[in-house]
């Protein structure tokens, strides 16, 4: 093996590590466990890529989510790769380089419409000229609507169809199938098809463009005109980190890339840690498919994790029914904590555990509560607040800015007859969220202009949800909002808010209004679980309806703090790390739920306990029989003594290695005489040059070589931490 010539800083680098590091085939694949220190082996490799003299823009790094391009940066910084020379790394998001690359191709940049809101008139426009264009073709029973959930579900549709690069439709395919197997209705597909005739005219190229529609016109470009290639810089080595996030549109533009023979690609990813369905993801990108294309690919293992102890590691290996090795000699603690099943008492002991940790000499900062479904924070996010423990939210918003909620809001300001009293944008949400549970149909133009127009005279609320429900939804809503506005009518402010809002809830029958809104199954339970958990709040309160309303106001104006507990979905903290994860509501139908794949929700259990480095708190249901399945899976009582000889193992190890006895990872003939480092003033390096120094660009600090003489350069030595 070729020796390394880059040594980080903090770390010892394994021989599985080092071999990654030197790597010299063409296509190198990691596949690993989490934790098994992907992310810093990659980083490692792009660390020896400098030092053997490649310039830094000659070095790709793509990966597909912020939170892993965040953790990249931060692996690189660890190892001491100098933060000028990150910067000037090519490291992007895949879809951010794929923008990157089109704009220099392109004469004028499309506009770029981040926002799902921003991509609404085009959406409509598109499904206008599909209604026209199959208004007598009953055969494929199009579903003609246009409310906003209608439309963020086409959105998914059409994200999913360009990630698998699905939605072309050759004469020999057939279009029922194809939509069938992409899992998106035959309406959508036939939308999607029409939405990308707008989006790129034959006469004046791509018009617009929206998340992710880089990444499928990059792949499409390099498809069809694969000269393009020639226009993209040469990247001799490419990384790929988080590979189990990659579809075919992605895939697409690596395979393009790595057609030059001068480009060497590392990748690495985790087949268990797949779960952005959604986008077509699939563990087939870690390997399979560039089996397909490539003669000559090198696999290599990282086998054991560095986040955490071997309790951990044994208990997520059961979980997996995988094997998984720690090198870490860290008493990992797993808590089991029984919850209540009922009102407030469920999150009690996880404020609980949250502040043990703290009163432990933990912070707050290295805290993280990962969550299933955001339906759950509405429980956490009170407790939280109620116990004045400050978080801040990765990923989604707040509860009470929730269509569902929101909803319910204003049927409060209904029965208050108070909506003329919040802010405009509040306003706004409300009228959104009134819109789309009586399912009228307005375009956003007209919405703007009701905004306005209740602006002056909010009175007028009932007269214009009456107009709009009678002129375009259905005869069953007519009826509901006459119910509903009878009731509100009927209420007076010192009514109790549970009373009016369980009534109201029962007119609306939100179970299958969600159903019928949000189409996918566990969306919409999420939606009636969010409904029911705000319920709840409203009976624990006991308040009236003035009382809960005013009390949801006084909530949204607590600010978030910047020293705070970390709250996400498991989803938002792949590829992150943190001292304590705490997984609430581990029960039956919540955690796996029943809804999404069974795959999907193992390995989003398994992304959620690996997360942990000192401390894993699971919180599960008092009665037995509640308890998720997951927490049995785990077997932690039966890894627990095979965990404890390892941790003694390991311990005795780490011992022997203080103490300078040779240990198994210890690669002796390179760290024999390791280099030193020095800090010499700007001013001084002519000096320490002409004393043997050497100038490291990657670290960029200068250095004595190994085997040099250390007393020569006292003066720059560092001091002793
Ligand atoms: N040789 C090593 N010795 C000690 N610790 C290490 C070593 N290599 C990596 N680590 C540590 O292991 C932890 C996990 O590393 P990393 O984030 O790279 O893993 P990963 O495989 O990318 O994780 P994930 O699967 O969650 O994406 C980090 O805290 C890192 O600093």
């Amino acid at each position: 093996m070729i020796r390394p010539r880059f040594f980080p800083k903090n770390l010892l680098p394994t021989p599985e590590q080092q071999a990654i590091q030197c790597a010299q085939q063409r296509i190198s694949l990691i596949e690993a466990n989490a934790g098994a220190a992907k992310t810093t082996t990659l980083a490692l490799r792009i660390g020896e890529a400098l030092t053997r003299g490649l310039a830094p823009e000659q070095i790709l790094g793509l990966v597909f989510t912020p939170e892993a391009l965040e953790v990249l940066q931060q692996r690189l910084l660890e190892l001491g790769v100098a933060l000028a020379v990150v910067r000037r790394l090519a490291l992007y998001r895949v879809e951010d380089f794929a923008q990157q690359v089109l704009t220099y191709w392109e004469e004028q940049e499309p506009p770029r419409m981040t926002q799902i809101h921003a991509l609404q008139p085009m959406m409509l426009e598109a499904q206008e000229m599909l209604s026209q264009r199959y208004a007598h073709r009953e055969e494929f029973y199009l579903e003609i609507r246009s409310h906003h959930v209608a439309l963020s579900q086409f959105y998914q549709s059409q994200l999913r169809l360009k990630a698998r690069m699905d939605l072309r439709l050759d004469e020999d395919e057939d279009l029922f199938e194809k939509a069938a197997l992409a899992g998106v209705t035959v309406t959508d597909f036939l939308w999607a098809q029409q939405y990308e005739r707008l989006r790129q005219s034959p006469y004046e190229g791509v018009l617009f463009r929206g998340p992710f529609d880089a990444t499928y016109d990059l792949a499409c470009a390099l498809l069809d005109q694969p000269e393009l290639l020639a226009h993209i810089p040469v990247y001799r080595v490419i990384v790929v980190d988080e590979l189990h996030d990659a579809n075919e549109a992605a895939f697409q533009i690596l395979r393009a890339l790595m057609s030059r023979q001068q480009s060497y690609l590392v990748a690495a990813g985790d087949k268990d840690q797949v779960i952005h369905q959604d986008l077509a993801a699939e563990a087939t990108y870690l390997y399979e498919r560039f089996a397909a294309y490539f003669d000559s690919i090198a696999r290599y293992p990282l086998s054991q994790t560095y986040r955490h102890g071997p309790y951990l590691a044994y208990a997520a290996g059961a979980f997996k029914k995988k094997r998984v090795e720690s090198a870490l000699p860290l008493a990992t603690q797993i808590h089991v904590h029984p919850y209540a099943m009922t009102g407030a008492a469920m999150s009690t002991p996880l404020v609980q555990a949250i502040q043990l940790w703290v009163q432990q000499g933990g912070t707050l900062a290295a805290c993280a509560v990962l969550l299933r479904d955001t339906h759950q924070s509405v429980a956490i996010e009170n407790a939280l607040m109620a116990a004045n423990i400050p978080y801040r939210l990765e990923g989604m918003v707040g509860y009470l800015q929730r269509d569902e909620i929101l909803f319910l809001r204003a049927l409060l300001a209904l029965a208050l007859k108070d909506y003329g009293e919040v802010n405009l944008d509040l306003r706004r949400q409300m009228l959104r969220a009134l819109v789309l549970f009586f399912e009228i149909d307005i375009l956003p133009s007209e919405f703007e202009e009701v905004v306005e127009d209740l602006l002056v005279s909010p009175q007028l609320l009932p007269v214009f949800l009456r107009y709009q429900v009678k002129k375009t939804s259905s005869i069953k809503n007519v009826s509901r909002l006459e119910k509903i506005l009878a009731l509100a009518q009927s209420s007076a402010p010192h009514h109790m808010a549970f009373d009016f809002l369980n009534e109201a809830v029962a007119i609306m029958d939100t179970v299958h209004t969600a159903k019928r809104l949000y189409v996918l199954e566990h969306q919409a339970q999420v939606i009636q679980k969010s409904i029911d958990a705000f319920m709840d709040l409203a009976s624990q309160q006991q308040s009236d309806l003035h009382g809960l309303y005013q009390w949801c106001i006084d909530r949204e104006k607590i600010n978030q703090q910047p020293v705070a507990l970390h709250l996400s979905c498991v989803a938002q903290a792949k590829g992150k790390e943190f001292e304590h994860v705490l997984l609430p509501f581990l029960a039956q139908g919540e955690f796996p739920s029943a809804q999404s794949p069974a795959l999907i929700e193992q390995n989003l259990f398994y992304v959620a306990i690996t997360r942990a480095q000192k401390r894993l708190s699971l919180f599960v249901p008092d009665k037995a029989h509640w308890v998720s399945d997951y927490v049995a899976a785990m077997s932690l009582e039966q890894v627990k003594p095979l965990a404890q000889q390892r941790l003694q193992q390991l311990r005795v190890e780490a011992q022997q290695a203080q103490k300078g006895a040779p240990t198994v990872r210890e690669p002796q003939a390179v760290y024999k005489t390791p280099r030193i480092d020095l800090v010499v003033p700007f001013a001084e390096k002519d000096q320490a040059k002409q004393r043997g120094a050497r100038w490291d660009p990657v670290k960029r600090v200068w250095y004595v070589p190994a085997g040099g003489d250390p007393s020569r350069f006292e003066r720059w030595l560092k001091a002793p931490r």
